[in-house]
């Protein structure tokens, strides 16, 4: 449910955003005072130390948890419950997907809740698993498929969606090495082409400069934004070229010494 407040220039505006998790002695304080916001288009990765309150500040966003102060404003409207313009992929592909069904029934399912008329879905679902490769498997059932494929599954499930925003909660922290740059680069390609805009959360520095054109670096809780970084890497990106770049290595210091210094708890 969302109520309209104001014509908001960004697509994604978090502003104030405070959440304390009730409980003995004052409660949890697990997000301080958040603000930032996300352009329409855009590809922008949150990282930040374990703990930091990631999860929380997704979860605000998506309307699944009710801020303690603050706001957060899609396309204008105030979020108040889940908004009907979001996606989000999770890390548990195994607990996001249905077992008894189908992929290509997985993949239509929430645009059968969203009315979706039959020919279009038919067109999304097969459009969204051609662009992520498993066309091939619409038939199989999520436990036949690989992890990694499974994950692909879901991106195709939030890609068929056509969200306004994709919301992307370390998703790819349950797969190996070689599977996570393969995601990556699918993350790359499908905000590339299909321009939709992903906010994307990480503990992983690396993958946070890789994917993002901007990493917003989060405190430790109670969390404030500490720092956000521009990535003028190239838009042209590959794990093996970009990985090597000096400017690459220099970003991902750059990370690494504000996580270090969340880690203290310096405060900007
Ligand atoms: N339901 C809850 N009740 C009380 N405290 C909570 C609850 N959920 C999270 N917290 C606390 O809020 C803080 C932030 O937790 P959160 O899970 O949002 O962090 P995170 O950055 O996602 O962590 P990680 O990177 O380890 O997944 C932590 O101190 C955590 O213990």
């Amino acid at each position: 449910m969302t109520t309209d407040i104001s014509a908001a220039p960004a697509l994604l505006d978090v502003r104030n955003l405070k959440k304390v998790y009730p409980g003995r002695g004052g409660g949890v304080e697990a997000v301080g005072d958040l603000t930032f916001s996300v352009e329409r288009g855009e590809l922008v990765c949150i990282v930040g130390p374990s703990g930091a309150g990631k999860t929380t500040l997704l979860k605000c966003v998506a309307g699944l948890l009710d801020a303690t102060g603050g706001h957060v404003v899609l396309q204008g409207d105030r979020v108040k419950g889940p908004p009907p313009g979001m996606a989000v992929v999770f890390q548990e592909y195994g607990r996001s997907l249905f077992p008894w069904m189908t992929v290509r029934q997985n993949v239509e399912l929430p645009l059968k809740e969203k009315r979706v008329p039959k020919a279009e879905r038919k067109r999304l679902v097969e459009s969204a698993l051609e662009a992520v490769g498993l066309a091939h498997v619409h038939g199989s059932h999520p436990w036949q498929l690989s992890g990694g494929m499974q994950q692909r599954v879901a991106i195709a499930r939030a890609v068929a969606y056509e969200p306004q925003i994709l919301i992307m909660d370390e998703p790819f922290a349950a797969v190996d090495a070689q599977t996570r740059a393969d995601l990556e680069d699918l993350v790359r390609s499908l905000w590339r082409r299909l321009g939709v805009t992903v906010l994307f959360v990480t503990h992983d520095i690396d993958e946070s400069v890789y994917l993002g054109r901007r990493v917003i670096v989060l405190s430790n809780a109670p969390t404030v934004v500490l720092a956000e970084v521009a990535v003028d890497l190239p838009e042209e990106r590959d794990q093996l070229g970009t990985r090597s770049l000096p400017r690459f290595a220099e970003l991902r210091s750059e990370v690494y010494r504000l996580i270090q210094q969340a880690k203290t708890g310096a405060r900007p």
